[in-house]
């Protein structure tokens, strides 16, 4: 991770409202605001801010893609479109793609999709912003309708993510 990029995220942390929401158990719960998300002084620490993106759609983007139809390309763009969305360098940014054609929507196989962000700096504002994006990308490179596919966004606190063997905020403790 260059200077540059670190810079670019201190950037956004220092811009983020603390004040983020969990999902449990179906209800959205409010977080008190907290100074958790860590004043960012390495790129160790850096690198373990990951936001992860999981799709499943029931199409198969040999047939449907109108970007590109390869698989691992579409993946690799989707990175790229993420990194830029969710405003982080795409170093930090994992991404999975599944085809999966038992997927159903509104009990159909017609075109759909699932999504699940997960991001530090996910709240209610930028869930907005990202939402457009995301849908309009889906529209745009599979053509998949806005009403045939839900986005889930999470940011789980780091107790609740595990990484090395430990959670992150174990590790955030030992840095
Ligand atoms: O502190 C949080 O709420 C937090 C940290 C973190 C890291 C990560 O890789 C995520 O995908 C989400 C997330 N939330």
């Amino acid at each position: 991770m260059n200077r540059q990029e670190i810079v670019k995220i201190r950037r956004i942390h220092s811009k983020m409202d603390l004040t983020q929401y969990t999902i449990k158990a179906g209800h959205s719960r409010a977080k008190k605001p907290t100074n958790s998300l860590p004043h960012l002084s390495s790129s160790i620490q850096l690198s373990l801010i990951m936001p992860m993106i999981r799709l499943s759609t029931n199409i198969k983007l040999i047939d449907y893609s109108l970007t590109d139809p390869n698989l691992q390309e579409w993946a690799k763009n989707f990175s790229k479109f993420s990194a830029t969305t969710l405003e982080y360098p795409e170093e930090v940014i994992s991404v999975l793609v599944t085809q999966n054609e038992t997927l159903t929507f509104k009990g159909t196989f017609d075109p759909a999709f699932l999504l699940t962000v997960s991001s530090p700096t996910s709240n209610p504002e930028n869930n907005l912003k990202w939402s457009a994006a995301y849908f309009d990308h889906m529209k745009q490179t599979l053509g998949i309708a806005d009403d045939r596919g839900f986005i889930s966004f999470e940011s789980p606190g780091k107790p609740y993510i595990g990484y090395k063997s430990t959670t992150l905020e174990e590790l955030f403790k030992q840095k």
